[in-house]
């Protein structure tokens, strides 16, 4: 497996605070399956923020793609963006457009041509199990199936890579369960998935999975097991 990801020495201020992340290196395997675990306030967001393109380091080298994102120009943020797709606890869709149209809306925003955005929208909706719900507005669906149309429009662009911030955090344990089945069957079919999460009952539920362990803004990784070096393809 190639490497997707690769952090080298990351440092995150926000302002002029302390370091909310410190030394952080560690490299994604395409096609693994990643959980991002710590107590609250380790710095489990921030580090996805990294990873999605939210925020830029203070320090070190984030890798995406084999690129180094602090240098990349700005105006090739956004395709990389476009191959990152963005699930959060609080499911973020827009509140006045269907199912369908917030499902639509990253085809639409990358200009893709009406005629061609159907047909991998009810695709979405069938995987999602809504295939009934598409007309619906986000405020009368329950927080299983806001966050089953937010799945369906972060992967619906097909990214290399899903991740997920606290996905199951507003959901019921079925329906926890049944969200963390869809990140599988994604991952089975190469996408390279990371989920921080608080819910220890669902880390089991993966056991291929890779645990990333953030202490304090730290990365606990005593064997060294996130680590391999640029370039290697073992
Ligand atoms: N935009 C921001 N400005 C200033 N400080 C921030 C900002 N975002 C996060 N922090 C601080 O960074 C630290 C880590 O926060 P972060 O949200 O990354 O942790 P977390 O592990 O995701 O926590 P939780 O599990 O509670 O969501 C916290 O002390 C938080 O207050």
């Amino acid at each position: 497996m190639a490497n997707i990801v690769q952090f080298e020495n990351v440092g995150l201020r926000y302002g002029t605070g302390p370091e909310t992340l410190s030394d952080i290196s560690f490299t994604l395997r395409s096609g693994a399956f990643y959980f991002v675990t710590g107590a609250s306030g380790a710095g489990k967001t921030s580090l996805l923020k990294l990873l999605y393109l939210n925020q830029r380091p203070t320090r070190g080298v984030v890798r995406l793609f084999g690129e180094d994102t602090v240098t990349l120009p700005r105006k090739r943020l956004p395709g990389f963006r476009r191959r990152i797709g963005v699930v959060f606890q609080d499911f973020r869709l827009v509140p006045h457009l269907s199912s369908y149209d917030n499902i639509a809306l990253p085809l639409r925003v990358a200009g893709i041509p009406e005629n061609d955005i159907e047909a991998p929208v009810r695709e979405m909706l069938a995987w999602v199990g809504l295939t009934d719900r598409g007309k619906a507005k986000p405020l009368t669906l329950s927080g299983g199936e806001q966050q089953r149309v937010a799945i369906a429009r972060a992967v619906i662009g097909r990214p290399e890579i899903l991740v997920a911030d606290e996905p199951t955090g507003n959901v019921d344990p079925d329906m926890a369960e049944r969200l963390l089945h869809l990140f599988d069957s994604l991952n089975r079919l190469g996408t390279t998935v990371v989920v921080a999460t608080h819910d220890f009952h669902l880390l089991n539920r993966i056991p291929t999975a890779h645990m990333m362990r953030l202490d304090k803004g730290r990365i606990h990784d005593p064997t060294g097991a996130l680590r391999h070096p640029a370039g290697s393809n073992e």
